[in-house]
């Protein structure tokens, strides 16, 4: 399989205190990598260093085998080739922007010939069906919407720029159980249809077994096992990650 993003050994420190310790891991193309941990293992700020929120105070990052980052800088060779959906959909859209504005932010970076082409009306409403809105909802406004749909929202955003990688930070935590799934399946029908390759953060265990094909737990900022979905659920090896699966009682008990 190909990696397609190469994280080496990369820390964080927020001063004093290290919030990642030197993770090496790899995404491979079209799969989704579930990346589990506590609260405070360091899950968001692993995505927020890909995304470029946060510089890495150490490491490497490789995009297709090109230097992401590397020593002091982020190496943007293609702009929008990784997009992130956050948690909560109510905070993360403005709510003063129309939808048509909101999904189209992310192509501001981008050569004006992509922009015009991705921002076509016949393209913006094709984006919309595919996260199950229409045409009519381009002109209106975040409050409009369920929580479920403000979400499809903030997938559309992200696709905008036609991403390799999505970072997936909890992205259905704040819905209702029966949006949820719904959520879910329109990612893996989006994975499918465009070839995306997924970093899916949850603190759901249940939710990461049906998403991912691989799982990394991170424990206080080390990377401590980095098993295939079925390893880690079935025969975890490190004692966090047995902590993790057992206090699950669905999945100890192998119902979910
Ligand atoms: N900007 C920052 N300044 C200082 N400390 C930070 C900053 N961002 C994160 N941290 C600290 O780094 C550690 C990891 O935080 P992070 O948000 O990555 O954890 P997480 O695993 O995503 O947690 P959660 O599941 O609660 O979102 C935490 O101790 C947090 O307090």
């Amino acid at each position: 399989m190909n990696a397609i993003l190469r994280i080496d050994q990369v820390s964080k420190k927020f001063g004093l205190f290290s919030a990642l310790k030197g993770v090496s891991f790899e995404l491979y193309e079209g799969e989704t990598f579930g990346l589990v941990g506590e609260s405070g293992s360091g899950k968001s700020t692993l995505a927020n260093i890909i995304i470029g929120i946060h510089p890495p105070t150490e490491g490497n990052i490789f995009l297709r085998d090109q230097a992401f980052w590397e020593k002091d800088r982020y190496c943007y060779k293609t702009p929008g080739n990784i997009q992130i959906v956050f948690q909560d959909p109510q905070s993360s859209l403005d709510p003063r922007m129309n939808i048509r504005q909101i999904v189209t932010e992310p192509l501001i970076p981008l050569p004006e010939s992509i922009r015009k082409e991705k921002s076509s009306h016949e393209n913006l409403c094709a984006l919309l069906q595919s996260v199950g809105l229409q045409e009519q909802h381009l002109e209106r406004y975040p409050h409009e919407f369920s929580g479920g749909q403000r979400q499809r929202i903030a997938i559309a955003r992200a696709l905008i720029t036609s991403p390799d990688i999505l970072l997936l930070d909890e992205p259905t935590s704040a819905l209702d159980v029966s949006v949820q799934a719904q959520v879910l399946n329109l990612l893996k029908d989006l994975q499918k249809k465009r070839n995306l390759t997924y970093l899916f953060i949850s603190h759901n265990m249940a939710v990461v077994r049906y998403m991912s094909d691989r799982v990394g737990v991170l424990y206080k900022g080390d990377m401590v096992e980095i098993e295939s979905e079925r390893n880690i659920f079935t025969a975890p090896n490190h004692p966090y990650t047995k902590k993790l699966i057992a206090s699950v009682p669905d999945i100890a008990n192998g119902v979910v």
